[in-house]
Order: C-alpha cells, then structure tokens, then sequence
C-alpha cells in the first residue's frame, strides 16, 4: 500500500476540541485516482494535509510505503514529502515577477537536482502541461487554467510517487476546470497516484475511487463498491 491511515483522529484544540478527523481508515494504493468530498468544514483538507505529511494525526497511524510516520521527526517526514509528494492548491501559489520556469525549478530547490537538470525537468514539465511557449511568461499574464497548469507542473516536475490537489479546480470556470481534469487524467494514466479532494461533483466524478467526509468521519462512496 502507498498510503494507509489505521484509526486516525486529529483534533484541533480551540478552546474546545474540534474533531476534524475521527477514527479514519484509508488506503491508497499506486496508481490509484482518489477524490474526496464533503462539505465544507467535514475534514477534507484536514485529511488531505494528515496524507501530504503536512499535518501530524492525534493519534493513530499512518505508514507511508509501509513506513510508519507518526513517530518520524520533521526532518525525516519533511524529506519523504519532498520526495514523494506534490501539491497543487486552489489558490496556485506562484511567484509574480518569476517566469513560469522559475516558478516550476523553485518546486525543486530544496532537493539534490543539479541546476541543469533542474531546468530540463521544468521544460520537460511544462512541455507536458501544454505551456513551453509561456515558459519566459510571468504567471501574472497567464489565465487562471493556466496558471494552474504551471502550478501543476511545478508539482510534478521532480517526479513525485503522489500527486495532492486540494480543491485544484476551485478558482476556475468550466472549461479551465474540464483542461485541469483532462490533465490531472493523463498524469494518472502515466502511472502517477493523485488524490484530489473537492466540493465540486463533477471533479469527485472524475475520480476512480470516491470518498466523502461527513463530520470528520471518512467513507468510501458506493459507486465504488457497486464497481
Ligand atoms: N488549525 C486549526 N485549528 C482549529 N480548528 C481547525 C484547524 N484546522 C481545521 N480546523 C477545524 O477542523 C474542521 C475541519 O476543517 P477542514 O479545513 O479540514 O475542512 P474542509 O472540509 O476542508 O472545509 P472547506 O471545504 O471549507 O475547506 C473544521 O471544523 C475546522 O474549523
């Protein structure tokens, strides 16, 4: 299993505590297409941060290629991130004043590629994501469709085992959304894991195995089941 949670709470004290994760179990394999849905404040980005090791659960465990996590320090988690893992937000998160190449290259700063090769690997990633004629563009004159599609390409630039998206088509109209999708598909279809969690039907719909958190309680979806 890539990713397996086993009784995984994580509650967030404020004042009282907020039991954003209750007793989750989940597993993703490789090359699993995973959506999550709820509505907002059920635990999506909670679940998603605890997955991306951006997050510590309460208790529980959560064991990443069969390597428990939850006792790893943050040097250690931090490393397997970086490794495994790639993020795509709602909100992008690119640099302005940056061309779209420099944004993809920051994505891999903090591991061991030679700047060369860090370079290659971002033409290479914004080859595939349709955009090596923007590659000198600032972010800032790009659409919303593609400014996450460079956000994406940052993200799988340095070939990540996992692909997280947290709502990645939130800030785009139908059509972006649709280009978004059909692209979040060919990365899956190359092998990669993605996991995407969303409120919107049409992205969950996408997904090849679908759960949905309902006050902090995880559950996969009966479409799967019926599959
Ligand atoms: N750092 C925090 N401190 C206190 N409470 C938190 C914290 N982060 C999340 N929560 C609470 O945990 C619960 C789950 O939050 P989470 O952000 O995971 O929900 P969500 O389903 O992603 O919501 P949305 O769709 O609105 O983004 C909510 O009640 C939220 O207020």
């Amino acid at each position: 299993m890539m990713l397996e949670l086993d009784g995984v709470q994580r509650v967030f004290r404020d004042g009282h505590p907020i039991y954003a994760l209750r007793e989750t179990n989940l597993g993703v394999a490789q090359g699993d297409y995973v959506t999550i849905t709820g509505a907002s404040g059920s635990g999506k980005s909670t679940l998603l941060n605890v997955l991306g090791l951006l997050d510590t659960p309460t208790s529980g465990s959560y064991k990443v290629l069969g390597h428990e996590t939850t006792d790893m320090d943050e040097q250690w988690r931090g490393a397997l991130r970086g490794q495994l893992f790639g993020f795509v937000f709602q909100a992008f998160h690119l640099l302005p004043g940056r061309s779209a190449l420099e944004n993809v290259e920051l994505g891999m700063i903090y591991g061991a590629v030679h700047r060369k090769r860090r370079r290659d690997l971002a033409m290479t990633a914004l080859d595939r994501m349709g955009l090596s004629a923007r590659a000198a563009s600032d972010p800032r004159t790009m659409s919303g469709g593609e400014r996450q599609r460079v956000a994406i390409a940052r993200a799988i630039a340095g070939g990540p085992s996992v692909l997280f998206c947290d709502e990645p088509t939130g800030s785009l109209d139908s059509a972006n959304t649709g280009v978004v999708l059909d692209v979040l598909e060919g990365i899956h279809q190359e092998g990669m894991t993605v996991v995407v969690v969303t409120h919107d039907p049409v992205v969950a719909g996408r997904g090849l195995r679908r759960f949905e958190v309902l006050d902090g309680r995880v559950s996969e979806s009966l479409t799967n089941i019926q599959r």
